[in-house]
């Protein structure tokens, strides 16, 4: 039997250890939204440091908590960064969370999410489109040979990435987040759809980034399934809130950010959840 009080319970137990130990979690992201992800973080009560480098990548991931690695913009660089850092992060047993984003761009992405398959990161989090063409790479059930993403945007529902959900975080051992209207996060046993936010975070880029980096700073103080839960959780509710102060996209982002800071943890745990077993 699932029991959503002792889930609701850990997801408590995340926010607060996360505003009592201001734990580091690093970042390795996209040049669009990088700030975003940066304030995100630290509204909800971490610490962030982006990187490019591969021995600073090194540096924060046997530094911090958990690490944040997104695909958005990739440079020459990041052919030798990211395989390094991720292969820290497994040889040490530290979380990580992985955003497919943009999957199908280039063939430098695809190799190094190729590679990624052997890191098994903690937290696999995307929109629909991205998590189903990654099982796709990977091989796994309800994967697409090609990718349905538009540049960075989902073609395919939440639903339609359910059985991939399930077969990453199967594959990894972690948890999988699928973004959309409602969110489905999966840790291979259970499905638990997330409700909340708004339609304005559509329309401002790096809702789904920040979410990530958000999610990294969780897995830093609770498991990664928690952690996924959580940081959905907060992006809900403070979603929810901020479109009851806002009428339009700039002041919706700004009003989020405050509300993500103000959010308490038992607010957190009782946003609308809804769990079914596999
Ligand atoms: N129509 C919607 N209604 C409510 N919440 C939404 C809606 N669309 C997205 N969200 C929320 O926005 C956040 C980001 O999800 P989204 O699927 O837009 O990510 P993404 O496509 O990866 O974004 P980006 O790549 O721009 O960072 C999640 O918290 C999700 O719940
Ligand atoms: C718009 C955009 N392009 C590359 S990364 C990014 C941020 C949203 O994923
Ligand atoms: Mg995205």
């Amino acid at each position: 039997m699932v029991n959503k009080e002792e889930i609701q319970n850990q997801i408590i137990q995340a926010v607060e250890t996360v505003r009592r130990t201001n734990p580091l979690a690093g970042s390795i992201t996209n040049t669009v939204t990088m700030n975003f992800v940066a304030n995100a973080q630290l509204a909800v009560g971490g610490s962030a440091a982006m990187v490019y480098l591969p021995d600073e990548g090194e540096f924060l991931a046997k530094a911090g908590g958990a690490t944040y690695i997104n695909m958005g913009t990739l440079l020459p660089v990041y052919e030798e960064t990211l395989p390094h850092t991720a292969k820290v992060l497994y040889d040490t047993g530290k979380p990580w969370i992985l955003d497919p984003v943009a999957i199908g761009i280039g063939t430098l992405r695809t190799q190094l999410l190729r590679q990624f398959k052997d890191y098994k990161p903690s937290v696999v989090r995307g929109n629909a489109s991205e998590i189903i063409a990654l099982a796709g790479l990977w091989g796994l059930d309800g994967g697409t040979d090609v990718s349905n993403v538009r540049g960075v945007d989902s073609t395919d529902s939440v639903n339609a990435a359910k059985a991939a959900a399930v077969a990453l975080a199967k594959w990894t051992g972690g948890a999988v987040a699928v973004s959309g209207e409602t969110d489905l996060i999966t840790d291979g046993n259970l499905i638990v759809f997330s409700q909340g936010g708004s339609h304005f975070m559509e329309k401002i880029t790096g809702f789904g980034c920040s979410l990530g980096g958000v999610a990294a700073v969780y897995a830093a103080a609770a498991s990664p399934f928690i952690a996924a839960l959580t940081s959905t959780a907060v992006y809900n509710l403070a979603g929810n809130r901020a479109e009851n102060k806002a009428d339009a996209p700039g002041s919706f982002q700004v009003q989020f950010l405050d509300e993500l800071y103000k959010a308490t943890a038992e607010d957190i745990a009782d946003n609308p959840l809804e769990i079914e077993e596999v």
